[in-house]
C-alpha cells in the first residue's frame, strides 16, 4: 500500500453561519460546528485511505472564541498519523468577518477514524509521509494521544502506554 503525503488529503471546508445555525446570542451552536468538523475530517480520512470510514473518537474540544452570525467558518483538516486501521485527523477552526476583514481562531481538535472493508471490518490504511515541521510535530505526538484515548476508552492498560508514561517521567 503506497504511503501518502499529508497534503494529498488536506481538506478545507468553508461554511456561512446562518440564523438557523445560531443560539440566542447570535453565535454558532457548538453542535452544528462539531457536525461540520466531523464531515470535514471524515472526508480527509476517507481520501487518505480511499475507503469508507467511521468516527471512532473525538478528543477534547474547547471553544475558544464564538463564531458570529454572518461570519464564515473555515475548517482545515489533515491526517497527522495512520496506525493499522485508524487515522488521527487534526482540525483547526477559524472564523472570518469578511466585512471588517479579520479572521480569528475558534477551536481545534483531534478526531480518530477507522477504515472499513466491504464487510464493515477494520482494514489497513496507508502510512503518512510528513513534509513540514508542523506535520512532524503532530506526527510525533500522535502516538501519545492515541495511547491516552485508548486508555480512556478502556482499550489499553495504562502500563502498556510506554510513550505516554515517558512523557511524565521526563
Ligand atoms: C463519519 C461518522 O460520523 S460515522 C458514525 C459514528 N461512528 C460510528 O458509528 C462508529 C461505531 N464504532 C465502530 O464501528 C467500531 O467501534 C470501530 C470500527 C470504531 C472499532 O471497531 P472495533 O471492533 O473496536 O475494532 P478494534 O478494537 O479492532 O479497533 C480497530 C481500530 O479502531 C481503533 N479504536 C477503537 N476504539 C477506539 C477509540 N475509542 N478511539 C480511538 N481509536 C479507537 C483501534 O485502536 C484500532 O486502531 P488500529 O487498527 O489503527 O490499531
Amino acid at each position: 500500500m503506497r504511503a501518502k503525503r499529508v497534503s494529498e488529503s488536506l481538506n478545507v471546508m468553508n461554511e456561512l453561519v446562518l440564523p438557523n445555525d445560531t443560539n440566542t446570542f447570535g453565535n454558532l451552536m457548538g453542535g452544528r460546528l462539531m457536525y461540520w468538523m466531523d464531515i470535514a475530517a471524515a472526508y480527509c480520512a476517507s481520501k487518505h485511505c480511499n475507503a469508507p470510514v467511521v468516527t471512532a473518537s473525538v478528543d477534547n474540544i474547547s471553544f475558544k472564541n464564538p463564531i458570529k452570525l454572518g461570519h464564515y467558518v473555515h475548517i482545515e483538516a489533515y491526517v497527522t498519523r495512520a496506525f493499522n486501521s485508524s487515522m488521527e485527523i487534526y482540525l483547526r477552526v477559524r472564523g472570518e468577518d469578511t466585512l471588517h476583514q479579520f479572521t480569528y481562531d475558534s477551536n481545534e481538535a483531534y478526531l480518530t477514524f477507522v477504515a472499513l472493508d466491504p464487510n464493515d471490518k477494520p482494514r489497513s490504511v496507508p502510512e503518512v509521509i510528513v513534509e513540514t515541521e508542523e506535520e512532524q510535530k503532530r506526527y510525533d505526538g500522535a502516538l501519545r494521544r492515541r495511547q491516552l484515548r485508548l486508555i480512556l476508552a478502556g482499550k489499553m492498560k495504562p502500563n502498556e502506554a510506554t510513550e505516554l508514561k515517558a512523557l511524565f517521567a521526563e
